[in-house]
């Protein structure tokens, strides 16, 4: 099987405060890996130095050979006095054809609004707009920056849905940042719960029963007091990574 992304040993820190230590990070081909973890964990960070828009301190950043990735942003502004219909915003790729946009706006079901403003798009089919955009380029890999943020749970499993019916159609790669494991879960093949560092990893019904995992998201997690938990780590106010387990951060046991 060959591997699109392998990063190792990434380390991380801003004004010296360390928010990636010693990661590891691959994808490998038509895999669907998603990033989990609170505000403030270094998920954003992990991708950009994933994508090569930020360096990392140390550690090695492999790409394969003429990898091609499409990248889907968080948000987009977009004025709304500015005369945009949804073909005409994939246009302003620069090459594209318009066989090319009538294709990728029938992956993400939107043929339909194609003459529509951008502006009159709804949140869910906005970011499908974004996700179309992304795969002008056929990329290898896509990488989406929270693609379901301030979506309903019905538009939220239909971009869900729609990515891993893109990657079975496509044979993309996929990687992705989520805040909510539970959407995730059908549509990913492996999960890694960062927190500065990797707290778990594996497909998601393991990463779901990882005693790590629910530390992590104490109190949100579902079924939470279920778990009982043994830590060897515990994380101290500014999430650096503390030896030895802590009972406030085991107070749901
Ligand atoms: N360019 C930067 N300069 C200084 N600090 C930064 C920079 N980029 C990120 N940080 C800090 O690094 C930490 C991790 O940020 P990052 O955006 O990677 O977290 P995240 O897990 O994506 O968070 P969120 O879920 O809130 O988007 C944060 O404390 C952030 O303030």
């Amino acid at each position: 099987m060959s591997t699109l992304l392998d990063l190792k040993n990434i380390t991380k820190s801003f004004g010296g405060r360390t928010v990636l230590q010693d990661v590891d990070l691959s994808v490998d081909a038509r895999e669907i890996v998603t990033l989990i973890g609170p505000n403030g964990a270094g998920k954003s960070t992990l991708m950009k130095i994933a994508l090569g828009l930020t360096a990392p301190d140390s550690g090695e950043v492999g790409r394969k050979k003429g990898l091609v990735i499409g990248y889907m942003p968080q948000k987009l502004a977009i004025d709304d006095t500015l005369p945009l219909q949804v073909e005409d915003f994939l246009k302003l790729r620069p090459g594209v054809t318009g066989e090319a946009v009538d294709e990728v706006l029938e992956t993400v079901r939107l043929s339909r609004f194609c003459k529509s403003p951008v502006q009159r798009l709804s949140g869910g089919e906005m970011q499908r707009l974004l996700m179309a955009r992304a795969l002008l380029g056929n990329p290898d890999l896509l990488v989406l920056d929270e693609p379901v943020q301030g979506i309903d749970i019905a538009g939220q499993e239909e971009i869900y849905r729609l990515i891993k019916q893109t990657r079975d159609d496509r044979g993309c790669s996929v990687l992705m940042i989520s805040h909510d494991l539970h959407l995730v879960m059908s549509a990913t093949d492996r999960v890694i719960c960062l927190n500065h560092h990797i707290c778990c990893q594996g497909a998601p019904e393991s990463v779901r029963d990882n005693p790590d995992y629910h530390a992590l998201f104490a109190g949100s997690a579902e079924n939470i007091s279920m778990y009982t938990h043994h830590h060897d780590h515990h994380h101290d106010s500014r999430g650096n990574i503390v030896p030895g387990p802590h009972d406030e951060a085991c107070d749901h046991d």
